[in-house]
């Protein structure tokens, strides 16, 4: 790479580990906190940031709207001596909403439902769960979360989201304003969650809606994605702790299988 090649760099992670992952139940909007293995795990995120051979220097975060990856975003913050640093939040940020499923086990759904419809809801590019509705008590539309969104004219309030959603959601935020902080920052950090992290990729690095449904993000672990002035992947994207990131994700893809036998 020449000296003038402009490179930016994204360092992208899932939140640690929340109270609802802890117990293998159904999150998306539902605003849980993280369990202490989850602040834990984003002092350890911190750690792997400082320790990278790469020196990354972010000077601008993203969160979601949601506790659990605002709490992990502070604890990183405090060890990177970096709480100064500016922090846009939205909810094109958040976990997908899981509509009806919010609340369940995912056990319980995996042996109601049998695991193709339930890895359909959980992985499928198309995959969309049950809407939820305004009496449900985890995901009615009467739930605080809805308050003050920010939605384009004619943008449906969510009730339940397929990756395919969260793209559609979530690309127009990045484009128009998370890119263009990138040519003044040059890395960013973004603390996300699982189908977030889902839904760029598979855009930055064109993956197909087949590949993706393979594709699970372990809690805690930065991913860093590589563009160059056009804003073009540069490269694959890699975890700082690629072992670990393997051992995880293997983790998240089997929830809700632990007492499952057929
Ligand atoms: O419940 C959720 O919101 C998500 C992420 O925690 O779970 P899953 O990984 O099963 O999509």
């Amino acid at each position: 790479m020449s000296d003038n090649e402009k490179r930016y760099k994204i360092i992208i992670l899932r939140h640690g580990e929340s109270e609802w992952n802890k117990s293998n139940l159904f999150c998306g909007w539902v605003d849980v906190p993280l369990s202490d293995k989850g602040k834990d795990q984003a002092v350890s995120t911190a750690n792997l940031i400082l320790q990278s051979k790469e020196n990354f220097n972010p000077t601008l975060v993203f969160t979601s709207k949601l506790t659990r990856s605002c709490q992990t975003a502070n604890i990183i913050l405090e060890k990177l001596n970096k709480q100064y640093l500016d922090i846009y939040r939205s909810w094109r940020l958040n976990e997908r909403h899981y509509g009806k499923l919010q609340g369940e086990t995912k056990s319980v759904i995996l042996a109601k439902f049998g695991k193709e419809k339930y890895m359909y809801w959980r992985r499928a590019y198309e995959g969309c769960p049950p809407p939820s509705t305004l009496d449900d008590k985890f995901c009615g539309t009467n739930d605080e979360r809805y308050k003050n969104i920010d939605l384009e004219p004619g943008e449906p309030l969510p009730v339940a989201e397929s990756l395919k959603m969260v793209v559609h959601r979530l690309m127009p935020y990045f484009n128009n304003f998370i890119k263009p902080k990138l040519i003044d920052n040059n890395t960013i950090l973004i603390v996300t969650h699982g189908s977030v992290v889902r839904a760029l990729i598979k855009e930055v690095y064109q993956i197909s809606d087949e590949d993706i449904i393979n594709i699970n993000i372990p809690n805690g672990i930065p991913m860093v994605i590589t563009l160059d002035e056009n804003f073009e992947a540069v490269g694959d994207y890699f975890y700082l702790d690629p072992e670990i990131a393997k051992i995880e994700a293997e983790k998240v893809a089997r929830q809700g299988f632990e007492n499952h036998h057929k």
